[in-house]
């Protein structure tokens, strides 16, 4: 990447702009946007190991369109490990709908609905073949006691697990039907394909591991058995481990990385598979360096970009978040590693300019919060706009659920330290409601700034970007009008 002016003060994504070069990449379609960092991903994106966001819906939703989720330190080992088999067992080619049973009454099937985003439920039987599906539409005149039986329609449409994407899209328009429900060969149900899926799964990669599961990782924090937890998530077998504090630039973080690496380094020897492991937070050169000694595969960049962060206005510390992933960037490449750009993504446009800056993967939170995949449940306002709860990691909210199991005394130490918004509502984009549609929207927008750089893959754009710098005006002119002025 190259500045056209050199800047003389820190930069944010809002302070930069990208200016077209040359190109020979006829087509959107020609780029590459596997990540440059050891993990390879066929999406450069990361989910934020936010309690609020990243469960196994949004594992395993993403990883099948090629990114990787990170489910959060403060949830335990057992529960991880659940959580990760789910993952590893599901198709990485049809979705997992929400499945209900011919008794699951329809007040239960009306509320599981909402956690993914194909707007209907497949009944399944005891054998779990699917018999029916049911959608809100024909459960609404419904006693909400009625069982889901009475209410499904049994017109379902049926293919083989290997069906091409292409022929299952062309048959449900032909059908004017909105799924189709694949059958293993012995009749129970593999999964879901919506039209727009099958379009999905002709375009995007799953990020899967050797054994072609879907893959995911797990976070451990500084504190407590970081070896032992760090040994049961490579049991469960995470794809990617993330050693993740506020300050990651600390001695105690170096000592916790260490150990991680060590259990690392043995796990690998004995099985074969080395997971990567990613450390931070950091924003300079010399915390990078830091942390790359102590092991870490990638370096995790952003002090107070975040969106429930309030770290900045607690502390006076952090750094503006483009600066931090370009300085970072280049020194993880001398050490021949790379960093993950945390925080502050609100835009497609962020992404972009995060990969210019050289980030191997950015990592998404609070955007990804506002989705049918998030953990939370799905909430309506006075309006009847639909949302969902957020919080920050290091929120009193977070802080109480984390120091679960301490003293009173300790608990109450922790809770004067907050760091972060306890509650806060990100709404859905009812045009964009499922994180796939955000990978959509996010997709075609850096698909398109490489082809305005003229790169056909990420290391090229990191090369090729060429970056100017900003007034606040010249960022409000890029803003679209949805009103007339
Ligand atoms: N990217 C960012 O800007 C930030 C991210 N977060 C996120 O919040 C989550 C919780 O992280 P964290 O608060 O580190 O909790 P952890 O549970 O990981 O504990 C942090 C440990 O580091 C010690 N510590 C020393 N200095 C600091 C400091 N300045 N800030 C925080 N801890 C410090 C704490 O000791 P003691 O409590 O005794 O001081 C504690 O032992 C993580 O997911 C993290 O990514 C949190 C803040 C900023
Ligand atoms: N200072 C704080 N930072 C936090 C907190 N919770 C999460 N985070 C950081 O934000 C990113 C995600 O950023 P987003 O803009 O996409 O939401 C996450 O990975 C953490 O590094 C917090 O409570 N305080």
């Amino acid at each position: 990447m190259r500045f056209l002016t050199q800047p003389t003060t820190d930069l944010t994504y809002n302070d930069v702009f990208m200016v077209p070069s040359r190109s020979s990449v006829a087509s959107r379609h020609d780029v590459d946007l596997t990540s440059t960092d050891s993990l390879a991903t066929p999406l450069p994106l990361v989910v934020a190991n936010m309690t609020a966001v990243s469960g196994r819906r949004m594992a395993e939703t993403v990883a099948r369109r090629g990114a990787v989720a990170i489910i959060p330190q403060d949830l335990p080992t057992d529960v991880v490990g659940q959580a990760v088999a789910r993952v590893k067992a599901a198709h990485v080619v049809f979705d997992t709908p929400v499945r209900v049973a011919r008794t699951t009454t329809v007040g239960e099937t009306l509320s599981l609905i909402p956690k993914r985003s194909h707007g209907l439920a497949v009944v399944v039987d005891d054998d779990g073949c699917p018999v029916g599906v049911v959608r809100p539409d024909q459960a609404a005149g419904a006693d909400r006691f009625a069982q889901a039986h009475e209410v499904m329609s049994t017109d379902l449409v049926t293919v083989a697990t290997t069906t091409p994407p292409r022929e299952i899209f062309e048959l449900l328009t032909a059908s004017h039907q909105d799924v189709a429900v694949a059958l293993h060969d012995d009749g129970t149900m593999a999964g879901v394909m919506t039209p727009r899926g099958a379009l999905r799964a002709g375009i995007y990669s799953p990020a899967v591991d050797a054994a072609g599961r879907l893959r995911v990782g797990a976070a451990v924090g500084i504190n407590g058995d970081v070896a032992g937890r760090a040994e049961q998530l490579l049991e469960a077998c995470v794809d990617v481990l993330v050693v993740d504090t506020a300050h990651g630039h600390q001695e105690k973080m170096l000592d916790a990385l260490a150990a991680v690496r060590d259990v690392r380094d043995r796990v690998a020897a004995a099985t074969g598979t080395r997971v990567p492991v990613v450390a931070g937070n950091v924003v300079t050169a010399a915390g990078t360096h830091d942390l790359v000694d102590a092991g870490a595969d990638v370096v995790k960049v952003g002090v107070g970009p975040g969106a429930m962060c309030t770290t900045r206005m607690q502390t006076g510390v952090g750094r503006p978040q483009f600066s931090a992933v370009l300085e970072c960037a280049e020194a993880a490449r001398a050490d021949g590693r790379a960093v993950w750009a945390d925080g502050g993504v609100r835009h497609p446009r962020d992404i972009a300019l995060a990969l210019a800056a050289g980030a191997g993967s950015v990592m998404i939170g609070s955007w990804f919060a506002g989705t049918h995949e998030s953990t939370g449940d799905l909430l309506s306002d006075a309006q009847g706009r639909s949302y969902k709860e957020s919080f920050g990691m290091a929120s009193a909210r977070a802080v109480r659920n984390r120091t679960r199991s301490s003293t009173g005394y300790d608990r109450g130490l922790a809770s004067l330290f907050e760091e972060g918004i306890s509650s806060s509502r990100m709404y859905l984009d009812p045009e964009r409601p499922g994180v796939e549609d955000l990978l959509d929207f996010i997709t075609s927008g850096v698909r398109s700034s490489c082809t305005y750089a003229g790169a056909r893959d990420l290391t090229e754009f990191a090369r090729l970007a060429v970056v100017g710098v900003q007034s606040s005006s010249g960022y409000e002119e890029g803003r679209p009008l949805h009103t007339s002025w």
